[in-house]
C-alpha cells in the first residue's frame, strides 16, 4: 500500500483555487519531486499532508491514516525551506534537545548527525555552520523516529552543489531503507537523476506526474541536429536537407522526435559532404516550461 495516496484533492483559499482534483500516489522507497511556479499549490499540498490545514474536497490518506491522526503525525517527518536552530548550541546539544522533545533517548543523537554527514562538526556550535550543514541538521532532526514518509519543502534551496549532492545521497539511503519521499523544488535539472518520478503542479493542477522519460516522451518537443559541411559543400547539404545555414558551413535543422532516424538517414547518405553531426535533444528547461505552462480548465 501507498505511504501517502492523494485523490482529487481540492483546497481553495477564497477566490484561489490553490488545488484542484490533484490525484497521485507515493509507494514506500519512492522519491518523488513536487516541481511548479510560485504559487502552483506545492507548499499547500504539503500541509495539507501534514495536518497542518484541511481540505475542502477529495481525499487524503498518510500511512493508512487521515492526515494529522496521530498515527500519521508519528511516521511523518517535515522539512521547512528555511530551517533555523539555536547558534549557541551544537549539532549534537540540539538533536539530543529534539530527541528529548520527542520522548527518545538523546545517546541517539549522534547515530542521526553522522547519518547525515555531520558526525566531525557535531560539537561545534550551529552558530558556526554553513547553509548546507544547518540543512543536514534539519534532516537529522527529520530521521528522529524513523519515519516513512519526508516531505522536504525545497531542500537544496541555497545549497552549493556538492552540498546538493551530499543531501541527496543521504535521502537516497533513506529511500533504500523504505521511506517515502515528497519533495518541492523549482528546478527539474537538480531533481533529474535524484527522483523517480515528478509530479509538476500548475495553477492548482497537475500536469504531470511520470518519470522524465516519460516526461520526455509525452512532451514531445522538436529535436535540433547540427549538421557541419565539408569546405565548400554548405550549400548543396542545406539544399539537400532543406534546413537553415548558421555559422558558415552548419545547417541546422529542428524535427519531431519520431523522425530522428529518418533525418539521420538522409544525413548519412550524404556520405563525403558532412564534416560531423550533433543530435541536441530539448533541454529539461524546455520540458519543464512545456508542462508547467499547461493549465487545466
Ligand atoms: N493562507 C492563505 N490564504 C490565502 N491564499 C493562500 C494561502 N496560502 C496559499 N495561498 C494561495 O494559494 C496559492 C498556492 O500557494 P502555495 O504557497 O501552495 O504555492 P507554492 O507552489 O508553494 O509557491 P512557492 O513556490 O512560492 O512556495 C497561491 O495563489 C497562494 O497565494
Amino acid at each position: 500500500m501507498p505511504n501517502l495516496i492523494l485523490s482529487r484533492l481540492t483546497k481553495t483559499f477564497g477566490v484561489t483555487r490553490a488545488l484542484r482534483d490533484v490525484s497521485f500516489t507515493v509507494a514506500p522507497g519512492e522519491r518523488i519531486a513536487l516541481l511548479g511556479h510560485n504559487g502552483a499549490g506545492k507548499s499547500t499540498l504539503m500541509k495539507i499532508v501534514l495536518g497542518l490545514i484541511p481540505f475542502d474536497g477529495g481525499m487524503a490518506t498518510v500511512l493508512g491514516a487521515a492526515p494529522g491522526d496521530r498515527a500519521a503525525r508519528r511516521q511523518v517527518a517535515y522539512l521547512p525551506e528555511n530551517v533555523a536552530f539555536h547558534p549557541a548550541l551544537t549539532g549534537l546539544e540540539q538533536i539530543r534537545t529534539y530527541l528529548r522533545l520527542r520522548g527518545e533517548a538523546a545517546r541517539d543523537a549522534m547515530g542521526l548527525l553522522d547519518r547525515v554527514g555531520l558526525a566531525d562538526a557535531a560539537t561545534r556550535r550551529i552558530g558556526t555552520y554553513s547553509k548546507g550543514m544547518r540543512q543536514r541538521v534539519g534532516l537529522a532532526q527529520a530521521l528522529i523516529g524513523k519515519p516513512r514518509l519526508l516531505v522536504l519543502d525545497e531542500p537544496t534551496s541555497g545549497l552549493d552543489p556538492v552540498s546538493r549532492r551530499d543531501f541527496y545521497a543521504t535521502l537516497d539511503g533513506l529511500a533504500a531503507d523504505g521511506a517515502s519521499i515528497l519533495l518541492s523544488s523549482h528546478a527539474l535539472t537538480e531533481v533529474e537523476a535524484r527522483t523517480d518520478r515528478i509530479v509538476i503542479l500548475s495553477q492548482g493542477a497537475m500536469v504531470a506526474n511520470a518519470s522524465l522519460a516519460q516526461l520526455r516522451q509525452q512532451a514531445a518537443l522538436p529535436i535540433q541536429m547540427q549538421v557541419r559541411a565539408r569546405d565548400g559543400a554548405a550549400d548543396m547539404v542545406a539544399e539537400s536537407l532543406g534546413g537553415a545555414r548558421f555559422n558558415g558551413a552548419t545547417v541546422n535543422l529542428n524535427f519531431a522526435p519520431d523522425q530522428k532516424l529518418a533525418r539521420l538517414t538522409q544525413v548519412t547518405a550524404l556520405g563525403a559532404l558532412i564534416e560531423d553531426v550533433e543530435v541536441i535533444p530539448p533541454s529539461l528547461e524546455d520540458i519543464y516550461s512545456h508542462f508547467s505552462k499547461q493549465v487545466r480548465p
